[in-house]
């Protein structure tokens, strides 16, 4: 998306996004597969309120990618929406290859099954992108496959292949994942498969890049250095937490990375299911205690595969996963490759709408949260400002984005309206919690650009007369490091 070299004329806006007259606070990110990426349903999704598109590279090719990326940013142009594009690498996850005769095939409980170093899954075999399998398994261990919704038992060893016997059955389809929970399987820091992806990620200039099944500081800090040296310098790194030894080192994890997704569906097969709730709730507190954005993941409304409507569970599950402290909620074969990809986005946005409401009535001061820098303690008192004025909204002024990520850590209740210089970091701010976000071009003079955002505030409907906004920056100031600046305006 490009601002197209708009003409700047006195008193008007040059952004090619307009403000949200009733922005959502918590963001959708939508998994795009087969029932989503064709431009009609990609348009219908954003103007729903998909907010992040999630390509899952353990699925497809570069190539259909590749075409995918392309046809959301034309839409998101034609739109003037902002979408930002999550790259998700496949990680340290064992996949099965891909099945003979698609679209599945049916193993049944008490079947026996070859399972080894393969491309193709058949009745006979299943062949998974991991070598030397025989070596790490043993005979009475289990194996899980799609997030454990089909169970198998070894029985021995062939060679290189296990021989194993289906416990539970099911249909299995082609890519799916592969959990050795009794096993110690080896993996490299990063793998081949992702480190050509995340190169062929730079060439599409993704906005932010997903790693699977991170288990240390040092695989993001590794993977951050590659994306510079391939040119990407301002890259945003998502930490999936899938497995114990992501959440034994949350905290060091948190230290690096850009935000954290709670594989919901993973962490259910590789530690018991009946865990994966108060883990949720852990992942999201310590998160938000760094300011760190989180997303909650995985069969968050799974019956919409299927149906138009979502059960009342599911509901209360989204629902739960905002007012928990969720900075965005993540649809997955529900866009990817169920039959109501766009109900199951209208879905989310009342729900998360409804939840919002809840967390609007917070009555109390708004407390430092984050980091408790600088830009943290400012966000905080703008807030609370905001609160005690009764504005009726925060305009914020961000260069590097710093600004509007602590005022989405303290988790402003009164609306923000955010201006940034670069695309690029607009679209980096899209799985923070809480802000409409138009680009401006930058000038020297931050006075220069309140009147016409104040003015494009007014246009829309979103500010009256003898309304109050405070209005937020951080300035370079002569003989000062850094200058914060707040002002309370009370419009004419
Ligand atoms: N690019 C794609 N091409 C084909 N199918 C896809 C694609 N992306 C996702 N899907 C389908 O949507 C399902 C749900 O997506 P996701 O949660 O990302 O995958 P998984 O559960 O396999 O990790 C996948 O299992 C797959 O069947
Ligand atoms: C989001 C998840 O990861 P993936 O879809 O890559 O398996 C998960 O396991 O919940």
């Amino acid at each position: 998306m490009t601002s197209g070299n708009p003409k700047r004329a006195s008193n008007t806006l040059f952004s090619p996004f307009r403000f949200e007259k009733n922005p959502r606070a918590c963001r959708i990110v939508c998994t795009i597969g087969p029932s989503s990426q064709s431009s009609t349903i990609l348009e219908k999704m954003l103007l729903s309120g998909m907010n992040v598109a999630r390509l899952n590279f353990s699925h497809g090719n570069q190539k259909s990618h590749g075409e995918i990326a392309h046809e959301i940013r034309k839409t998101a142009q034609r739109l003037m929406k902002p979408i930002a594009i999550l790259q998700d690498l496949q990680g340290h996850k064992v996949r099965v290859g891909n099945v003979q005769h698609p679209p599945s095939i049916c193993l049944n409980e008490g079947q026996e099954i070859l399972l080894g170093h393969g491309e193709t899954v058949s009745n006979k075999r299943i062949g998974i992108d991991y070598q030397d399998i025989s070596h790490s398994v043993t005979p009475g261990q289990h194996v899980f496959l799609d997030d454990g919704s089909i169970e198998l038992e070894v029985l021995s060893t062939q060679g290189d292949d296990l021989h194993c016997q289906v416990n539970l059955g099911g249909e299995l389809h082609s890519r799916k994942g592969v959990i050795f929970p009794d096993s110690h399987l080896s993996f490299p820091l990063l793998n081949e498969k992702d480190e050509k992806d995340a190169h062929f990620g730079v060439s599409l200039n993704v906005d932010m890049v997903a790693m699977s099944f991170v288990r240390s500081a040092t695989e993001i800090i590794e993977m951050r250095l590659r994306l510079a040296a391939w040119g990407k310098k301002d890259s945003f790194i998502v930490a999936k937490i899938e497995d114990r030894k992501g959440i034994d080192n949350l905290d060091e994890i948190l230290h690096v990375a850009d935000a954290v997704l709670i594989a919901r569906g993973d962490l259910g097969v590789t530690l018991p299911r009946e865990k994966v709730p108060g883990i949720q709730k852990t992942i999201i507190q310590k998160a938000n205690t760094f300011g760190v954005p989180v997303i909650t993941a995985t069969q968050m409304l799974e019956s919409m595969i299927y149906h138009d409507k979502p059960t009342r569970a599911e509901v209360n599950d989204v629902y739960s996963a905002v007012i928990g402290g969720s900075d965005a909620v993540m649809l997955s074969g529900e866009t990817a490759s169920g039959r109501y990809p766009l109900h199951a986005v209208r879905e989310m946005d009342r729900i998360c709408r409804e939840a919002e409401k809840e967390l609007r009535n917070f009555k109390g001061e708004i407390p430092v949260r984050g980091r408790q820098d600088m830009h943290d303690k400012m966000a905080a008192s703008a807030v609370n400002l905001a609160r005690n004025t009764k504005a009726r909204c925060i305009l914020a002024f961000s260069l590097s984005g710093a600004t509007l990520k602590a005022l989405s850590a303290a988790r402003s209740n009164v609306p923000v309206y955010g201006i940034v210089v670069e695309e690029q970091v607009l679209r980096q701010l899209l799985l923070h919690w809480g802000h409409s976000l138009i680009t401006m071009p930058h000038e020297e003079k931050l006075e220069d650009l309140i009147g016409p955002a104040l003015r494009q505030l007014q246009e829309q409907g979103i500010v009256r007369t003898n309304d109050r906004i405070v209005v937020m920056a951080s300035e370079a100031e002569p003989g000062a490091k850094e200058t914060y600046l707040f002002k309370l305006y009370l419009l004419k």
